[in-house]
């Protein structure tokens, strides 16, 4: 199974953590890829260089055997659309399954992501709860919903995409841009951050000001 977790990390907090651990464990992976993206397909560009982000999630996933980076987006131009990145994994791997961690914000927008009918063909996608969101999908979003939808797990390992799969486990409120609020007001340790990315950030004075 190849796993990815992509992501702004903007920074890397707790909340991605604790998705990435849970997504390891119910499906006993031996890697799970975080793969920041360069430039966001949706929203603003990050405010600091790809180089701390990368730095910050390089710290963050330091203790933890089964995660790794994937940096491919960051060597793209334009904007980091995940179709690209799946089709190069799907290259790379004709014959295994790929799975593509999201929260369930980003779930309730997929449908306006770029070609997502083709994404949902090449991965399956799996899809973490996040407070105060609940599914709400567009007609378009049910209807994959209702030809994709799997309760078990192990559904998704035995077949190379096409599933959809909401993995639970624990809700953390943890929120990037939220915490970047919370920095710029104040600069001390935010609790909601591994400890080596608040360490990272204080170094060098991230977030102090408005990017
Ligand atoms: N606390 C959380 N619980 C569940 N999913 C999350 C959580 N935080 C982030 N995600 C999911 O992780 C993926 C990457 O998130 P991203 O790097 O954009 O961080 P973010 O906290 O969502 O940032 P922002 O506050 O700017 O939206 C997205 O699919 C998002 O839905
Ligand atoms: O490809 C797209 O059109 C697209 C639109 C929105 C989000 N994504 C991807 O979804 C992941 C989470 O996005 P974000 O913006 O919440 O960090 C990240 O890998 C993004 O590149 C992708």
């Amino acid at each position: 199974m190849i796993a990815i977790f992509g992501g702004t990390f903007d920074p890397v907090h707790l909340g991605h953590i604790n998705m990435a651990q849970q997504c390891v464990s119910a499906f006993n992976l031996s890697t799970l890829y975080f793969m920041p993206c360069a430039l966001p397909a949706h929203k603003a560009a990050p405010g600091i260089s790809t180089e701390h982000r990368v730095n910050m999630l390089n710290a963050a996933i330091k203790p933890y055997p089964h995660f790794a980076l994937d940096l491919r987006e960051l060597d793209r131009s334009g904007p980091s659309y995940s179709l690209l990145s799946l089709q190069e994994l799907r290259k790379e791997y004709p014959s295994t399954p790929i799975l593509f961690l999201i929260g369930m914000d980003s779930f309730n927008s997929l449908n306006k992501w770029f070609e997502w009918q083709t994404i949902t063909e090449l991965c399956h996608i799996v899809v973490y709860q996040r407070p105060a969101q609940s599914c709400q999908v567009a007609d378009e979003l049910k209807h994959y919903m209702q030809h994709a939808l799997v309760d078990d797990p192990a559904l998704i390992t035995e077949h190379l995409g096409g599933k959809l799969y909401f993995l639970p486990g624990k809700v953390l409120d943890a929120a990037s841009s939220s915490i970047r609020d919370d920095l710029k007001k104040s600069n001390k340790k935010n609790e909601l951050l591994p400890d080596a990315v608040s360490h990272y950030i204080q170094m060098h004075q991230l977030y102090q000001i408005d990017a």
